[in-house]
């Protein structure tokens, strides 16, 4: 059996609080879930810090509420704890947790640092920039103190977007209430939020975003050959190098024959990735080969009219997915005819980065997720957005963010080996929503096994030993 699993769920602010009024609506007030969410947290903490003395900063609404809870949990197993206040809790489940904490309150302006800095001035509710002597002050005490963590996020941090709202200083850790949410995966924010711990409080959370996490795939069997564990074919063009890295990458994960269909060009490569020299009428025949289980265009294609008609070769041959990359995305953007029209109902997964993005897209408003939910609406196709928090959306509304990435990877080339990758997923047999997520998850597990990256070539024998470590049996 090979599976995806999708079970990090990532909640919008909105998912968020119709989580919570579900929850009230069937029966469980909403100061049992504070309750909930700060017993966890306060559990959370002292695993990670020990006793110590704690500041807990807490703001007017209900992540100053978990606060109060966290202050009442802590000063309860003994620690010295005391409350910074911004202004009085205004909701009344945040009026019974202030009434109910013992810990003494002082003004923020005013409250001494402590070693254990608890963060809970905002959350979900996070409207707008913090005022400037708010994010100043916070800033002084998470500097004054030894353990710095977040409640549910950083407080100045944009919930759906991950953008900076006055936040500037890393957390250590950041305890998730409930799920997790985007500013958790999303930079800038993503890299405020240090360790991050998803605190379960009973409730369940709808949700069509899913952080992307290690996928079990089947080892081979007795009953196995090249054609079963999935045939790639890389279509080449001006610049083979970058077509044998995606056919090494889709050989890497697993693919069990890979053709590169060359232009005359010998680009070098290992003698198991078959090399065709292909004319326009030889590729039209080539891609004919029912045994196709997925075609990479793209990597090193060009943009001239011989390019064009390669890629026209491969958009109009027999249905298996295709993956469209690089100069191949900078075609589809340049013609008149929208990519939805181009592709015809294909299966088919777009990897583009922020620049091909825009280039197919256009400039759109919204959240990287929003985003990339929306071309892949407009193209029916699935989208891969390349960055440091790689999205993959589907025109479905699934979407995925990729969590703790390598910055080694932002160099030339690691792209190709990425569709080469998701070719490889697709070629055995995912449907691509799951291939892309798969082999985004083993691209970036490869880039974290082989350590500071001096080229993608290096990803190559990192993502070998990546796939024998997701492999199942069953
Ligand atoms: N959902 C769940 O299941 C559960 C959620 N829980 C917790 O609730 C949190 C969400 O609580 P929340 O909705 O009350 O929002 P929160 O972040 O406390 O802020 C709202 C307050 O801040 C104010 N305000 C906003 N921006 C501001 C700014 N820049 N500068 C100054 N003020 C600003 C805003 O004022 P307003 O804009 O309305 O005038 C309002 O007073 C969530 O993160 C989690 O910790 C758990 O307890 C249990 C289960
Ligand atoms: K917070």
């Amino acid at each position: 059996m090979t599976s995806i699993v999708l079970e990090q769920a990532v909640a919008t602010a909105d998912e968020m609080r119709r989580a919570d009024a579900a929850a009230i609506a069937a029966g469980t007030p909403g100061e049992a879930l504070m309750d909930r969410a700060g017993r966890a947290a306060a559990s959370a903490i002292a695993a990670f810090t020990g006793p110590d003395h704690v500041l807990v900063l807490c703001g007017p609404g209900n992540n100053g509420g978990d606060g109060y809870v966290i202050a009442r949990e802590l000063a309860e197993r003994g620690w010295p704890v005391t409350v910074g206040q911004l202004a009085p809790p205004s909701s009344r489940e945040a009026v019974a947790a202030a009434a109910a904490c013992p810990a003494p309150v002082e003004p923020l302006a005013s409250v001494q640092p402590a070693p254990v800095l608890v963060d809970a001035l905002f959350g979900t509710g996070m409207k707008r920039k913090l005022k400037p002597q708010v994010a100043g002050r916070l800033a002084d005490l998470m500097g004054a103190a030894n353990a710095r963590i977040a409640i549910d996020l950083p407080s100045g941090v944009g919930t759906d977007d991950g953008a900076l709202l006055g936040a500037s200083l890393p957390f250590d850790m950041t305890i998730a209430l409930a799920a997790l949410k985007p500013a958790h995966l999303l930079y800038p924010a993503a890299g405020l939020c240090g360790r991050i711990v998803t605190a379960d409080i009973g409730i369940p959370v709808e949700t069509r975003c899913w952080r992307i996490t290690k996928p079990r795939l089947s080892a081979p069997t007795f009953a196995d050959h090249k054609y079963t564990r999935g045939f790639a074919l890389v279509v080449e063009g001006a610049m083979p190098g970058a077509a044998m890295l995606a056919a090494r990458g889709a050989q890497a994960a697993g693919a069990g024959y890979v053709v590169v269909a060359g232009t005359g060009a010998a680009p070098g490569g290992p003698d198991s990735v078959i090399q065709r020299q292909t004319d326009e009428l030889e590729l039209e025949q080539l891609l004919e080969d029912g045994r196709i289980g997925a075609v990479v265009v793209g990597p090193g294609l060009g943009r001239d009219r011989e390019a064009s008609v390669r890629l026209d070769a491969a958009l109009s041959g027999p249905g298996c997915p295709l993956v469209l990359d690089a100069d191949a995305l900078v075609l589809l953007g340049a013609s008149a005819i929208p990519v939805a029209r181009r592709l015809h109902g294909r299966a088919a997964v777009l990897t583009p980065h922020e620049g091909e993005f825009v280039r197919l897209f256009g400039a759109q408003t919204g959240s990287r997720v929003d985003r990339a939910r929306k071309a892949a609406a407009t193209a029916q196709a699935v989208v891969v957005l390349k960055g440091p928090d790689t999205i993959v959306a589907a025109p479905d509304g699934r979407a995925a963010i990729s969590g703790s990435p390598s910055f080694w990877l932002s160099t030339a080339g690691t792209g190709d080996v990425l569709s080469g990758v998701i070719a490889a997923m697709l070629a055995r047999g995912l449907e691509p929503f799951e291939a892309a997520c798969a082999g985004v998850w083993l691209h970036g597990e490869a880039a974290r096994l082989a350590g500071p990256l001096i080229n993608a070539d290096a990803l190559v024998p990192a993502l070998n030993r990546t796939l024998a470590d997701t492999a199942c049996s069953n």
